[in-house]
């Protein structure tokens, strides 16, 4: 990606702040003088800075938005995430400037509902650890027990979260394999209205008792004041001994020392991480060699039919909010502060 901006003077002004596909940025093109400035990029770091002052929309994702940010950004109307989750937002400053945000839900959860079904699958097969087992040579007689697995059909998950991807995680846990799945949310879920093929299939339980029934407990809830550090000491000592852990939803939700620490005492026999308190994993994380981790790149959403998915409707939130109309992806927090 290249800086770039198309200067016109009395054209309002859309900050992006992370690759966008052609065709989207087409259309902000059409209407807007665009300027693309990924600010993680050191060669974009001026041009990003020097675009905040003008900007009246900005759309991009994995870049967090600060309050000193907006402070350089007085004409700032429209903030349009590549993403659903929101906690590289300032909620509170947003808010009081009267700052729309705007996120795409709904459009990424069946794909990372797959990237979380799939995590436990290669943590309780050992699939990628038994792939590089032949990619390396090492097969070279019959493997014996101590390369066995465990069943993943049947046994009781957990799924932390009962939104948009914990469905449809429960849909291919319950439906598909077989599985009893209990669940930990801020509210019960109405699943006769919300889920009816669900019925009967799943439980809303405490937090403590879905850690100390589920074989497995994955979780799919967002990052706020609430759930960070939610899986600490405390709540893996809370798991079945031989337990897997799951994550498919932020890093910072984990205290990743005491996760380390469950997986060396045994309390976990394995953890599946798509995310990680610092992304990229940083080079020296025990995290990145420890032979039961199965470490993802935060592919949750990385398909192409996906993220065009995410860009389009962010292209379309941006549009239709700058222009004064309601977006399909406007951000709304719920009734009770997150
Ligand atoms: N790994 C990845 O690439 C991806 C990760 N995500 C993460 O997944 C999260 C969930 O996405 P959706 O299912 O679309 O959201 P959603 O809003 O539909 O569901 C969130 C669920 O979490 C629950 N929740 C919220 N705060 C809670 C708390 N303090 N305690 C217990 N439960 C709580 C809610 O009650 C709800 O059941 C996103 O916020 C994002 O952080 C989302 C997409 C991709
Ligand atoms: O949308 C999100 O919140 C992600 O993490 C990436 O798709």
């Amino acid at each position: 990606m290249s800086v770039s901006a198309f200067a016109s003077p009395q054209r309002r002004r859309v900050l992006v702040f992370r690759e966008l596909p052609a065709q989207q940025l087409a259309l902000l093109q059409a209407q807007y003088e665009v300027t693309v400035a990924n600010p993680r990029l050191p060669a974009h770091q001026a041009a990003f800075e020097a675009a905040l002052p003008l900007a009246e929309g900005m759309i991009g994702s994995s870049v967090p938005i600060t309050e000193a940010m907006l402070d350089q950004a007085p004409h700032l109307k429209v903030i349009s995430s590549i993403s659903v989750g929101v906690d590289n937002y300032p909620l509170a400053a947003l808010r009081s400037r009267g700052i729309t945000l705007c996120h795409t839900p709904g459009v990424l959860t069946e794909t990372t509902a797959d990237t979380v079904f799939a995590l436990i699958m290669a943590s309780s097969r050992r699939l990628v650890e038994l792939a590089l087992h032949v990619r390396e040579g090492h097969w070279q007689r019959n493997i014996d027990e101590s390369l066995f697995g465990r069943d993943v059909h049947g046994k009781t998950l957990g799924i932390l979260g009962f939104g948009r991807i914990g469905q449809a995680l429960a849909r291919r846990a319950a439906l598909g394999f077989n599985m009893p799945v209990l669940y930990h949310a801020r509210r019960e879920v109405d699943v006769a209205q919300q889920a009816p093929e669900l019925l009967g299939r799943v439980q809303h339980r405490p937090l403590d008792e879905v850690l100390s029934q589920a074989d497995i407990v994955a979780a799919v809830l967002p990052l706020t004041p609430a759930t960070r550090g939610l899986m600490n000491e405390a709540t893996f000592a809370r798991m079945k001994p031989g337990a897997i852990f799951i994550n498919g939803a932020r890093g910072a939700i984990v205290d990743e020392a005491a996760l380390l620490r469950a997986l060396d005492s045994g309390t976990l026999a394995a953890a599946g991480l798509d995310v990680f308190a610092t992304e990229p994993l940083p080079m020296d994380s025990p995290l990145r060699q420890h032979p039961r981790v199965t470490a993802l790149p935060h592919i949750g959403s990385a398909t192409h039919e996906t993220r065009e998915a995410m860009a389009a409707m962010a292209t379309r939130n941006l549009l239709k909010a700058l222009a004064g109309e309601a977006p399909e992806g406007l951000y709304a927090e719920g009734p009770e502060p997150l």
